[in-house]
């Protein structure tokens, strides 16, 4: 089914990525954020436990995939994330845990196809990761040392040099995730401030801003 013009074709529409480490703080930012600043919070991880929680189609698969700490096909995960976005009915859109790797951020690209207005990244030593994730006791089935260990491989692997490719873009904005909670939300609320700020300056109506290009009609 074609989504094409789905979201209003005047409507601008605010996308972040945020990106860092297993355990860096993506999902307790991201909490604060929506707080602050109104936007959907959409946890590509959360989206992919619903999955196995339901019991659905590719349910099984997930939960192995994720069980071993490796990534989940593009096309799952975005079909998720604009699902997510479309019955959300907001402009402001939190991407937590995506794009993981190159295929994430082509199938985005493709079928989404929103430009990030920047990307978060968190980033926060791997001991410190390791101690907090060890520590989290939400009853995942991946927050153990022998997946961790995977985590960990795959974020430096496949997962950094998207960071790197965004950078080069001038888009990441780097925090010291190894900070409290709270110190690193200082943080964050500046960067958020500017971008908020700017997009106000750069006019409020719907027709004097960009429009987004229309998605792709392979969903
Ligand atoms: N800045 C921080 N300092 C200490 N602990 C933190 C901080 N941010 C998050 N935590 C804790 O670390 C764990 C991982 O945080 P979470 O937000 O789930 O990270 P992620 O979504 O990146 O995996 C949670 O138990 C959370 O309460
Ligand atoms: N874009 C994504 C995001 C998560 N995942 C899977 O979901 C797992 C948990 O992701 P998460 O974002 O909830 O994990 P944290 O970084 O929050 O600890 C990953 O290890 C992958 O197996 C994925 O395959 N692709
Ligand atoms: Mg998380």
């Amino acid at each position: 089914m074609s989504q094409a013009g789905a979201f209003p074709p005047g409507k601008k529409i605010t996308v972040v990525f945020v990106i860092g480490g297993p355990g860096s703080g993506k999902g307790t930012q991201c909490s604060k954020i929506v707080r602050h600043f109104g936007f959907t919070h959409l946890s590509a991880g959360d989206l992919l436990r619903q999955q196995v929680q339901s019991d659905t189609e590719h349910g099984a698969m997930i939960k192995n995939l994720m069980h071993e700490g490796k990534l989940v096909p593009s096309d799952i995960i975005v079909r998720l994330l604009l699902t997510a976005m479309l019955q959300s009915g907001n402009d402001r859109f939190l991407v937590d845990g995506f794009p993981r790797n190159e295929e994430n951020r082509r199938a985005y690209e493709s079928v989404i196809g929103i430009e990030p207005e920047l990307v978060l990244f968190i980033d926060c030593p791997r001991e410190e990761l390791e101690r907090r994730i060890l520590h989290r006791d939400q009853g995942r089935d991946d927050d153990n040392v022998d997946t961790i260990r995977k985590r960990f491989q795959v974020f430096h692997d496949s997962t950094l040099p998207v960071v790197l490719y965004y950078d080069r873009m001038g888009k990441v904005r780097r925090v010291d995730g190894a900070k409290s909670a709270d110190a690193v939300f200082d943080d964050v609320k500046a960067i958020f401030t500017q971008l908020l700020t700017t997009q106000a300056s750069q006019g409020g109506n719907a027709s004097s801003r960009r429009s987004n290009p229309p998605l792709c009609s392979v969903l």
